[in-house]
């Protein structure tokens, strides 16, 4: 594996997820990253990522160095051919080229802007970044997909032992516009696997027919709800619309009575999530959520193992 940036970066999903639970089952430290430095850079926020993918690191004997670059670093410029006499002040080519100097492998969690579809489709920054860097690149979460976290979520799925799951991607309330990265990327990944998928969501939040081709999509909750294995759960703001919250009419909250509609489901979300607004504390208090946090480790660890085994 050289960068990890969406599925299309894995041969073998399948052999992915099962080298994320083989080490969790047997998490003997590693010397494989030893005198190799890991190079983190954050232009959003982070707990889980930030923390699991440095404890992965850690696991394979690898250095870490972190960098939240809003603020801390100078104004990056992303176009070409600017004349800096404004309010940027380092060039992401030359930013980029230099970090790349400081570590052997580099991860970057930047998120869509959620303004121009394109320069968000089009992974401006993600790209830059590979373009300018002269090391491996993982994605912590860009602008449109979030691998990291759906490799886990196919791992916790396929940790309960159910191959063939009936799993229902719900869209949710949100006080902000959020992005459709979890989305898309959780399309992405369980699409590969035998689960039979469906999204629902209200009129208005369909995603990018790129991520639902072959899925069943609906805009009944409750019915789409009736006899799921899992609840993946996350709000997104409009595709079509770009960046809209159109609104919505119906109560869209998971709360414990729809659960009870689903086959002694599993609630999912990759977190952060707004208690009471997503879901009700008695369905968050009662799920996966943790599990998956606890997967972002190895899920880190085994890409991480797969990069340093081809430097
Ligand atoms: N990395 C996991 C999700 C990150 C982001 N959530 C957020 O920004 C939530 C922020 C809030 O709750 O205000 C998203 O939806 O893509
Ligand atoms: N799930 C996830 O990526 O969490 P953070 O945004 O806290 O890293």
């Amino acid at each position: 594996m050289t960068n990890f940036t969406s599925i299309h970066d894995t041969d073998n999903p399948q052999a992915l997820v099962q080298q994320v639970l083989e080490l969790k089952q047997n998490s003997s430290p590693s010397t494989l990253g030893m005198g190799k430095t890991l190079g983190l850079i954050f232009f959003n926020p982070s707990l889980r990522t930030r923390l699991s993918t440095q404890k992965a690191a850690t696991n394979l004997g690898m250095n870490v160095i972190v960098m939240n670059i809003n603020g801390d670093a100078w104004n990056i410029e992303f176009e070409d051919g600017t004349v800096m006499n404004g309010s940027t002040q380092e060039h992401i080519k030359d930013a980029v080229q230099v970090i790349s100097g400081y570590c052997d492998v580099m991860g970057v969690r930047t998120f869509a802007k959620l303004e121009d579809p394109q320069e968000d489709y089009q992974e401006k920054v993600l790209n830059n970044f590979i373009k300018h860097s002269s090391v491996p690149l993982v994605s912590l979460e860009s602008a449109t997909l979030h691998p990291l976290q759906s490799l886990t979520d196919l791992a916790t799925i396929t940790e309960t032992g159910n191959s063939t799951p009936k799993v229902v991607l719900s869209w949710a309330p949100h006080p902000k516009k959020l992005p459709q990265a979890v989305a898309n990327s959780f399309l992405q990944w369980i699409t590969a696997t035998d689960a039979q998928t469906t999204v629902v969501h209200p009129k208005g939040y369909e995603l990018s027919d790129e991520f639902t081709d072959g899925v069943e999509v609906s805009h009944d909750q409750e019915t789409a709800l009736k006899d799921a294995d899992f609840v993946y759960t996350k709000n997104w703001c409009s595709y079509a619309q770009y960046g809209q919250t159109p609104p919505v009419e119906k109560d869209w909250t998971i709360n414990q009575q729809k659960m009870k509609l689903t086959n002694n489901g599993k609630f999912m979300h990759c977190l952060p999530i707004r208690r009471n607004v997503v879901a009700t504390d008695e369905v968050i208090d009662n799920s996966l959520v943790y599990e998956q946090a606890k997967n972002r480790e190895y899920a880190a660890q085994a890409v991480l193992q797969n990069i340093l085994e081809e430097l």
